[in-house]
């Protein structure tokens, strides 16, 4: 039975492709699940004028492809939003913003609870903040919560200002740093495999692992956010935050509990253990790569909103080292690109091979009969796990070869499976931050990344280096080559 959450969230950013595309689709699932009910109201905000009716026309446009589980259930959803036109440079606008929260606080019987979310570009986040606070938007009754979309920052020098700006207003508890890779269902489910089961735990380390493989693959390119990209590049954009993240969960000690502070708690000391490189050795570690033109596609240069003369990568290949007790010797190998062979998330985890393989032929001393356990954790678009094993090959004789125990969600529990923003969204109306991340991580991922960027940002690469269909450049795989071994995911492997 669903617990109704009650509070007026203003959006920062209402009519922006964010906005449109995933948060109204997410309240609306919280609202047809009974998260959301009576109590509710947001009030959307941007420049442009609208009405109260135009805006939750807008609504209903963006959430129309979201089946109704009963009639009139968006009309009925739709009575819950509210519009004014806002600039959020202007201090004395947010006069306006603050007598219209309150007189939703009554018709809504929110209980004085807030949740701002900021769903616009970056450089607004601190004015915002400031002026919520020194306008008067706080409540003094129920909970304020600030909500806030990624790039956090560009560097730890920009990150820490903003950090430092948002706490002039908001303590780190009543602040949710979305990372939308953390409302996945396989992301969340690496702590339910590694802490649920003795048998994945007591292997969890530098003697029964070998290496482990994040891939997070994309088949499209830069598409329309061009501009924004080709300030940023796949370092910023995927590593710094969803694969660090992803990293973390793999690395972290078993927390005391499974509650936001105590798992916060492990990821940070595990991002401390990273291995922050000297720039030698960040050139040796890391890859990077941008696409050409080609599989009937032009060249990341010519894209629109792109610098004809870009070196701003499209593809990143890094192995990371983790200075610790468990890890201590074990290669993270991580990669990232846009315009590859095609869009998937995954993990593989490749477990030692044993010490004496008894099964090969002693004659032949290239004969390599066992292969190596393979933990897969498909994150999308299929989700679950598949272990991979030796097995005797069935008939005469005694050959091995390497066989699957899968599990692979159902359609169904795929449905019931929320979307990674529905999930976001509730556990901050709930107060719940594990799956966001604190400012501490924020702060580990981006000194690990600056050495790396500082270093990209002096030498010109050679770009473009890789074909879109491709797994990236070459060096990708040399990366992995020069020390005895090859990603697990391959193209026709
Ligand atoms: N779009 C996406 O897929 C993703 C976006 N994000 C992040 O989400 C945030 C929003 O992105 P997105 O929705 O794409 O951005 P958009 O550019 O589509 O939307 C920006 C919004 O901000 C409003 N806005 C701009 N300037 C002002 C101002 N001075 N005062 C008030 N409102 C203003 C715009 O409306 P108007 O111009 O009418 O004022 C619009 O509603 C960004 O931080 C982005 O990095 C993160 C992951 C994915
Ligand atoms: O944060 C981002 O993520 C998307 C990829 O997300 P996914 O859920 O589709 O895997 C990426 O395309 C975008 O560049 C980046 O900003």
């Amino acid at each position: 039975m669903a617990t109704e959450n009650k509070a007026v969230i203003t959006l920062f950013g209402a009519t922006g492709d964010l906005a449109k595309r995933k948060l109204y689709t997410a309240l609306f699932k919280l609202y047809q699940k009974g998260y959301l009910a009576e109590h509710f109201a947001l009030l959307g905000t941007s420049r442009h004028d609208y009405t109260d009716e135009e805006f939750q026309e807008l609504v209903r446009n963006s959430i129309k492809d979201v089946e109704e589980s009963r009639d009139g259930e968006a009309a009925d959803f739709s009575k819950h939003f509210f519009y004014k036109a806002h600039d959020v440079t202007k201090p004395e606008h947010y006069t306006i913003l603050k007598e219209r929260i309150e007189e939703l606080d009554k018709q809504f019987g929110t209980e004085g609870n807030r949740l701002f979310y900021m769903s616009m570009a970056p450089q607004f986040f601190g004015t915002i903040a400031m002026n919520l606070k020194k306008q008067g938007l706080l409540s003094d009754d129920g909970f304020n919560r600030l909500v806030i979309e990624k790039p956090f920052g560009r560097d730890f020098d920009s990150a820490k200002k903003l950090n430092d700006a948002l706490s002039q207003t908001f303590d780190e508890n009543q602040i949710f740093r979305i990372d939308h890779y953390l409302g996945k269902e396989m992301v969340q489910n690496i702590q339910a495999l590694r802490f649920g089961n003795t048998i994945i735990e007591s292997l969890w380390n530098n003697r029964y692992i070998d290496n482990i493989q994040v891939t997070l693959s994309e088949k499209l390119g830069v598409e329309e956010r061009a501009g924004y990209y080709d300030q940023s590049g796949a370092l910023r954009d995927m590593v710094q935050n969803h694969i660090m993240q992803i990293v973390a969960q793999l690395a972290m000690e078993q927390p005391v509990s499974f509650t936001d502070t105590d798992v916060r708690v492990e990821k940070i000391k595990a991002l401390r253990s990273l291995r922050v490189y000297t720039p030698s050795e960040a050139a040796a570690n890391f890859v990077r790569g941008q696409y050409d033109a080609g599989d009937g596609t032009e060249a990341y240069r010519s894209a629109d909103g792109v610098d004809p003369e870009s070196g701003t990568e499209t593809f990143v290949a890094a192995k990371l080292l983790f200075d610790n007790y468990r890890w201590s010797g074990v290669p993270f190998y991580v990669r990232t690109g846009k315009k590859l062979a095609d869009k998937f998330t995954r993990i593989d985890v490749v477990f030692k091979k044993p010490l004496i393989d008894i099964f090969a032929d002693p004659r032949n001393e290239s004969d390599q009969s066992l292969n190596s356990n393979v933990l897969t954790i498909f994150v999308e678009p299929k989700s679950g796990f598949a272990m991979q094993l030796n097995a005797k090959r069935a008939g005469q004789g005694f050959t091995t070869q390497p066989v699957d125990l899968k599990y692979l969600q159902s359609d169904s529990d795929k449905k019931e499976s929320p979307e990674p923003y529905e999930r976001l969204f509730h556990d901050a109306l709930e107060g719940n931050h594990t799956n966001f991340a604190s400012w501490a991580e924020i702060a580990y991922a981006w000194k690990f990344v600056d050495v790396i960027r500082k270093l990209w940002d002096i030498e010109k690469p050679q770009f473009p280096n890789y074909t879109p269909g491709s797994m990236g450049p070459a060096a990708s795989d040399e990366l992995l080559a020069r020390d005895g071994r090859k990603w697990v995911y391959r193209l026709n492997h």
